[in-house]
């Protein structure tokens, strides 16, 4: 059986996109998607994501980590979808489809822009030394010195399996300030297993924990990624954060089709 696939990337982070609308793809086969995924043995990928006919809505984001198990938001994986059902002409520049956390409004511009509406977020668990919010998915956000040549897998992975966050585990974020509306991350990331250029639920993570922890006052963040830059807005009502956007680009790599 042959699969046509799409290869698109955000600042990075990359995913193998199916067209699912005709229902064809072995969903539960977690082996396939982890080999789909797989750097030298297949396509490769830091996740994949089926594009699926929704009754209410545009489409449906069905999302996989790279350990080929469906997982929680991806918010990269969502702003490439959006490009991908753009590019398939499901949608025009505008949409609303649904992911696993619910709702999400987003837009795209002739450069492959895309704005990608995420969850509002209430619940922020602020600590001494590290804060803990989810965005669609779980991260756990630290400041650290020395970003640049911090050991994001190991440090990553030990808290990711650490007394903290148990057998669902987290994504992993180290943090610099650079100024007062810009940050940068790195992040490791749970089901990928690894460092990843760029994640987007990541960074929409510490845009609102650097804001609601006072390391900055302002509601619209540049966010420094690996692979790329990303912005993150938001409107703070009384401890709580809605219209949270996240904005990058959105880029389409190449397509094929593989033999499985
Ligand atoms: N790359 C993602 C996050 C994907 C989900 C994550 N690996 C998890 O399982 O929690 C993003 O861009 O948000």
């Amino acid at each position: 059986m042959q699969i046509e696939f799409y290869k698109y990337q955000g600042t990075g982070n990359d995913f193998v996109m199916i067209d699912n609308r005709s229902n064809f793809f072995p969903k539960e086969d977690v082996k396939l998607i982890e080999h789909l995924c797989d750097r030298r043995f297949g396509i490769g990928a830091d996740g994949l994501i089926l594009l699926e006919n929704d009754s209410e809505t545009d489409f449906r984001m069905v999302y996989y980590n790279s350990d080929g198990n469906q997982s929680s938001m991806c918010g990269n994986g969502g702003r490439c979808l959006v490009a991908f059902a753009n590019q398939l002409g499901v949608i025009d520049d505008k949409t609303t489809f649904i992911a696993t956390d619910g709702l999400h409004h987003a837009s795209v511009n002739k450069d492959s822009i895309v704005s990608l509406q995420m969850i509002d977020v209430n619940e922020i668990q602020k600590k001494d030394s590290y804060t803990f919010l989810n965005t669609g998915s779980p991260h756990h956000v630290q400041i650290v010195d020395d970003l640049e040549h911090y050991n994001v897998k190991e440090n990553g992975a030990a808290i990711r399996y650490g007394e903290l966050y148990g057998e669902k585990g987290s994504n992993i974020n180290f943090v610099k300030k650079t100024d007062n509306d810009t940050f940068s991350l790195r992040t490791y990331e749970r089901g990928v297993e690894d460092e990843t250029l760029a994640c987007g639920t990541g960074a929409t993570a510490v845009a609102i924990a650097m804001n609601a922890t006072g390391e900055t006052d302002k509601t619209s963040i540049n966010l420094n990624v690996e692979g790329g830059k990303l912005i993150v807005s938001f409107d703070k009502e009384n401890d709580g954060y809605t219209n949270v956007f996240l904005t990058g680009p959105a880029k389409f790599v190449f397509k094929g089709t593989i033999e499985i």
